[in-house]
């Protein structure tokens, strides 16, 4: 594609690590971020980026030669169109290219919606391939905002194996606010095709998704990288059915001089090992490997393992399925949070019992790979070498997996999202029909506007008509030209005339390939309006309907700051019965201690319980060490609500959790 003639066209040259071309200055390094055996960190609290910066300003005496050649480098790379917000802060990620420009692709539907990001579809122009572009979501006027988002370039360079994807170039212009990461476009991910009703995997098509995905994984922890955000839905499929591992985002390199604590706030709650529940800041690979178990049980069981609604939870389920670990256990693993999680009950493994009809060498290799103790779990090396692999039936070639329909979580959440409307319009029915049967004197009109699918027809055509990130409006059909952040278009004050020719009249019908912009270059793409409940991790949406099962009816009040649920027994997880009493949840920290027992049969005994609100307490009080260094930690969502804007607080409440693990991740992090 045009962004591999356009790579390594500024002064490129020495290429010590694959894909990854410096400039040929030795100084360059001095410029950018660090490298360390091969491979380059971008970080805060980089002297020598911090030593540039004086030098900028004129504070510091650098060697004159070095001041020049800094300075070179960045008016080159702002030459080559890279914006000095970029250029100044994370050179190292781009050195050697050149950006994209937005109008080579064509923009098309939006496929996936991460944390981050926005993930669409798009189609270059000069050849037609497809290929998908990553927006990224940062704060140009943060430093580490930057930062965060230059270290998944600098690690997706770094990497090159056919089991990951591929980063092809980066998006951006001199005057742009946002970077797109161009990558090639796969038809699935794991999360769809799991989630599909019509699809179960044969032992030997999971062998084969298995065999890649440890091959991709060993290719990274070679390298020193793990990835920390393992899960269905960052392990991406294309229909020649080659497995490729996605999302770098919160990868990190591991350095045997480097003694810097890492952060245990990563990994999706459902992949997350138990030492990271437990606070551990000195985990290694192994914990990509917890994660890759999770994934290979969920291959089989068409489900997720373990599906914790909090830590507390997650990390009982894990006792309760690979049993409570041995004394050794914990006095060798000296865990911040040991004390407060180390169960009263011992357990016994449970493992075999829940993998009854899987192959016995796959639960052998289950079994290491959901090993308690990271020691125990071995290699991706190790894994791929293991009897699993040796035995019938072997994997099967990735060209003879069948061939799906398209299938990403997003399409898995959209019918999840469709049937709990339909379900919902059903009751809606039965109560509109009990009303009716009530109320005689309605007009035959006023019957037919109250029907549920018409209601629901027109509440859909205005989704469907919604806007876009940054509030565009956008067409229903939406073929156009990339835009990078231009001012957009707004149905304020417009005519209805002109709202509809921009795509701003919410009922408007486009047909055709939307209008462009000449002087924007304005993107048309399809907007997928989320509800409350889908724009949020799967993490927090079962965080909430767990304590209030009005969430997902959609009917969820967040007025109420104490969440009234069932009993005062502190057990979290198995009583929802009346609504009078406040809820209690089991929580790591605060000193108002007091023992509890549990007697049901899911329930966690946990020394230390405190009552639960919408702050993250596990981040909050992990962060706190953070703000003692000065680290800015933004605020959960206060306790009082408009219960209106339900939405719309969740959504920043999970922004804000995640903003906040952002901060520290990078604060923390080697
Ligand atoms: N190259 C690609 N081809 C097709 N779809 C993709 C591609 N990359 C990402 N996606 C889709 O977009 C989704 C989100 O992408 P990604 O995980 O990179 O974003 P993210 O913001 O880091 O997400 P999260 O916060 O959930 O980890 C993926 O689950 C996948 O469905």
């Amino acid at each position: 594609m045009g962004c591999a003639s356009s790579k390594n066209v500024l002064a490129g040259g020495d290429s010590t690590s694959p894909g990854l071309p410096v400039l040929a200055s030795s100084s360059r390094k001095r410029c950018n971020g660090k490298r360390r055996n091969g491979v380059v960190e971008a970080r805060e609290g980089d002297d020598r980026l911090e030593e540039t910066k004086e030098w900028k300003k004129g504070s510091l005496r650098g060697p004159v030669s070095l001041r020049l050649s800094c300075r070179f480098v960045e008016a080159e790379q702002n030459a080559a169109g890279w914006p000095p917000w970029l250029t100044s802060v994370a050179g190292e990620a781009i050195q050697g290219w050149v950006p994209l420009k937005a109008d080579s692709f064509e923009r098309l539907d939006k496929i996936g919606q991460g944390t981050y990001s926005s993930v669409f579809q798009a189609r270059e122009v000069e050849t037609g391939r497809m290929v998908a572009l990553k927006k990224v979501r940062f704060d140009k006027y943060q430093a580490d905002s930057i930062r965060f988002m230059a270290r998944e370039i600098i690690i997706l360079r770094t990497l090159d194996h056919p089991n990951i994807m591929k980063l092809d170039g980066i998006i951006t212009s001199q005057h742009s606010n946002s970077i797109y990461l161009v990558f090639e476009y796969m038809e699935h991910d794991l999360a769809g095709l799991v989630a599909s009703p019509d699809i179960k995997f044969t032992d030997a098509q999971i062998k084969c998704y298995m065999r890649q995905l440890l091959s991709g994984i060993e290719h990274c922890h070679l390298r020193g990288i793990m990835h920390r955000d393992i899960k269905v839905s960052n392990i991406l499929v294309s229909n020649e059915g080659v497995l490729k591992i996605a999302d770098f985002g919160l990868a990190n390199t591991l350095s045997p001089n480097n003694k810097r604590p890492l952060t245990s706030r990563v990994v999706t709650l459902w992949y997350r090992p138990p030492e990271l529940l437990m606070g551990s800041t000195t985990y290694g690979v192994s914990v990509d490997l917890w994660s890759v178990g999770c994934v290979f049980a969920e291959l089989f069981l068409g489900r997720p393992i373990l599906k914790g609604r909090t830590e507390v939870e997650q990390l009982h389920k894990i006792f309760k399925l690979c049993g409570s670990p041995p004394q050794e256990y914990w006095k060798k693993n000296k865990l911040p949070l040991a004390t407060m999680f180390k169960p009263q009950t011992n357990y016994e493994t449970s493992l075999q019992e829940r993998c009854k009809g899987f192959p016995a060498p796959a639960v052998k290799l289950l079994e290491t790979l959901l090993s308690i103790d990271p020691s125990k779990r071995g290699t991706a090396s190790s894994a791929l070498t293991s009897e699993y692999f040796r035995t019938k039936p072997y994997a099967c070639d990735p060209l003879l997996l069948p061939k799906y329909p398209p299938s990403k979580e997003m399409d898995a959440r959209d019918r999840e999202d469709a049937s709990r409307k339909k379900a919902a319009g059903k009751v809606r029915e039965a109560v509109t029909s009990k009303r009716h049967r009530r109320v005689h004197k309605v007009s035959h009109d006023h019957i037919n506007f109250n029907m549920p699918a018409l209601k629901e027809e027109m509440q859909n055509n205005s989704q469907n008509a919604g806007t876009d990130d940054g509030g565009a409006h956008v067409a229903k059909v939406n073929i156009g030209a990339l835009h990078i952040e231009q001012p957009k278009p707004s149905c304020d004050g417009k005519s209805e005339a002109a709202q509809v020719g921009d795509g701003c009249n919410e009922n408007s019908v486009y047909s055709g390939p939307a209008p462009v912009s000449a002087s924007s270059g304005f993107t048309w793409a399809k907007r997928r309006k989320p509800e409350a409940s889908s724009i949020l991790s799967d993490c927090s949406r079962s965080k909430i309907s767990a304590l209030d099962p009005t969430f997902e009816k959609g009917a969820y009040d967040l007025t109420k700051h104490r969440i009234e649920v069932s009993e005062r027994k502190h057990s979290f997880n198995t009583r929802h019965k009346d609504k009078t009493s406040t809820y209690v949840l089991p929580i790591y920290h605060p000193p108002r201690i007091q023992q509890k027992s549990f007697d049901a049969a899911d329930t966690y005994n946990s020394n230390y319980y405190m009552e639960f609100d919408f702050t993250d307490k596990s981040d909050a009080q992990l962060d706190q060490g953070h703000r003692k260094h000065g680290e800015p930690v933004k605020q959960s969502a206060p306790k009082m609500i408009s219960s209106n804007k339900n939405g719309e607080l969740l959504q920043r409440n999970e922004n804000n959790m995640r903003q906040s693990l952002r901060i520290s991740t990078l604060g923390r992090d080697q």
